[in-house]
């Protein structure tokens, strides 16, 4: 058995808390991650302190939850979750339970914990406390939830979508009972908020295991959130895998090619369901709307083009056409732009050598017709940036007027 290499602030929090009289131990993602040689994100302690008592240990801390028995130690400018052993009380919804009640018992506290691999703790003396086999099944790449999973999913049905996301992540199977509770209580899912979903299919669009995406849709769960997706990703399975092999980890481009045959008008009204926000919400639709036009391979329309959509939003294009359009001219596009932003040719009117106030000095008159102006010498310039001199625009401007 391996020991890990924790960082000093957390054994700091684990000494003190030891000293104390509590125990202490780092549990949940953190001792799977370290299991599997990757960089934790964050460092979870679980004691037998209660809140108040873990309080008074730490000079800088502050409350996170703590009806659920979770303070925030802060060291080094660095956040530390200390969360009481718990049992949660009965879960109503599927997502909250009525209660929680502090035990002085760790393996009851992992108990109530959503995978194997994610129910162990780890103390640095100690070593790993295992109650449940989750090193096995982390060596053997397995998903299996804690005691009775159906239980596990009933007391919070975002977890089926963890199991399919960590399984997408680690590249793990799941457990034959653990995968058939997940088919039996698969509408449960409807009970957990759209901004906790969305953010879980977030993350899985993010992974690594393109494989074990599928066992969102064939297991029924995403019917449940949104039929339609289900259907239209259960048809084209095979080359939605593919694309999403090829394509940069990037949450616009990754959810543009899962809606890929949907029309703007379409996607918008998925998106917005999803509850996304505007931002990302109107990058996708963009790149929908765009994603089959032929893309320019000459300066003068990819100027007006970049002038248009944007200089992220043309880029992400020519990725998407890369992967979805081989026979595009991908590469004549990507090398014009290129030389585009190396020859810092203008492309947006903050960058015309002229600007309204200028022109009203000639005596453009102020209002719509400024506006229309502008664009036209932008466009001007964008045909032949080097035309983007002060002089040579107030001309063509008195030309146009
Ligand atoms: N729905 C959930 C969420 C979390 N947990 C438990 O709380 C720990 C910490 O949760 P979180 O930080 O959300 O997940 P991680 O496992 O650390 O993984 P990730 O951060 O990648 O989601 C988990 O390991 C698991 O023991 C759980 O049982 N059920």
């Amino acid at each position: 058995m391996f020991s890990v290499a924790l960082p000093q602030d957390v054994l700091y929090i684990i000494k003190t808390l030891n000293q104390a009289g509590h125990q202490a131990y780092i549990v949940g993602g953190c001792v799977r991650d370290t299991i599997l040689h990757t960089q934790p994100k964050d460092w979870d302690i679980t004691t037998s302190a209660k809140p108040e008592e873990t309080k008074k240990l730490f000079s800088h801390t502050f409350d996170t939850g703590i009806q659920h028995g979770t303070i925030t130690v802060v060291l080094n400018h660095t956040n530390y979750e200390v969360t009481t052993y718990r049992i949660e009380g009965e879960y109503e919804d599927c997502r909250h339970p009525s209660g929680v009640t502090f035990t002085n018992n760790l393996q009851e506290d992992l108990l109530r914990r959503d995978f194997t691999m994610n129910a162990i703790a780890y103390h640095p003396e100690e070593g790993y406390l295992d109650f449940f086999h989750g090193m096995e099944d982390i060596q053997s790449k397995t998903i299996r939830g804690v005691g009775a999973p159906a239980l596990r999913f009933q007391e919070d049905a975002l977890r089926m979508l963890r199991c399919v996301r960590f399984a997408a992540q680690l590249g793990f199977d799941v457990e034959e009972e653990t995968y058939q509770a997940l088919c039996e209580n698969r509408e449960l899912i409807k009970k957990i908020s759209v901004e906790r979903i969305h953010d879980e299919m977030d993350k899985l669009w993010l992974c690594h295991h393109e494989d074990k995406m599928p066992l969102l849709w064939q297991s029924g769960l995403l019917t449940e959130i949104d039929e339609q997706l289900a259907n239209r990703l259960m048809q084209r399975e095979h080359g939605l895998l593919e694309d999403l092999k090829k394509a940069p980890k990037e949450s616009v481009l990754r959810w543009t090619i899962v809606l890929q045959d949907y029309s703007p008008q379409e996607a918008k009204a998925f998106l917005k369901k999803l509850k996304f926000d505007n931002d990302s919400l109107k990058r996708i639709c963009i790149l929908l709307e765009n994603i089959n036009q032929a893309l320019p391979t000459l300066g003068y329309p990819l100027r007006g083009l970049i002038s248009k959509l944007g200089l992220e939003a043309v880029s992400q294009l020519i990725i998407l056409q890369e992967i979805l359009r081989p026979t595009a001219p991908s590469l004549q596009t990507a090398q014009c732009l290129d030389k585009i932003i190396a020859d810092g040719d203008c492309l947006t009117l903050k960058e015309l050598a002229v600007d309204g106030q200028m022109l009203m000095e000639i005596g453009v008159p102020k209002g719509k017709e400024l506006g229309k102006l502008l664009s036209l010498l932008l466009d001007f310039v964008h045909q032949n940036p080097e035309r983007n001199q002060k002089n040579i625009l107030l001309e063509k401007a008195r030309e146009f007027m």
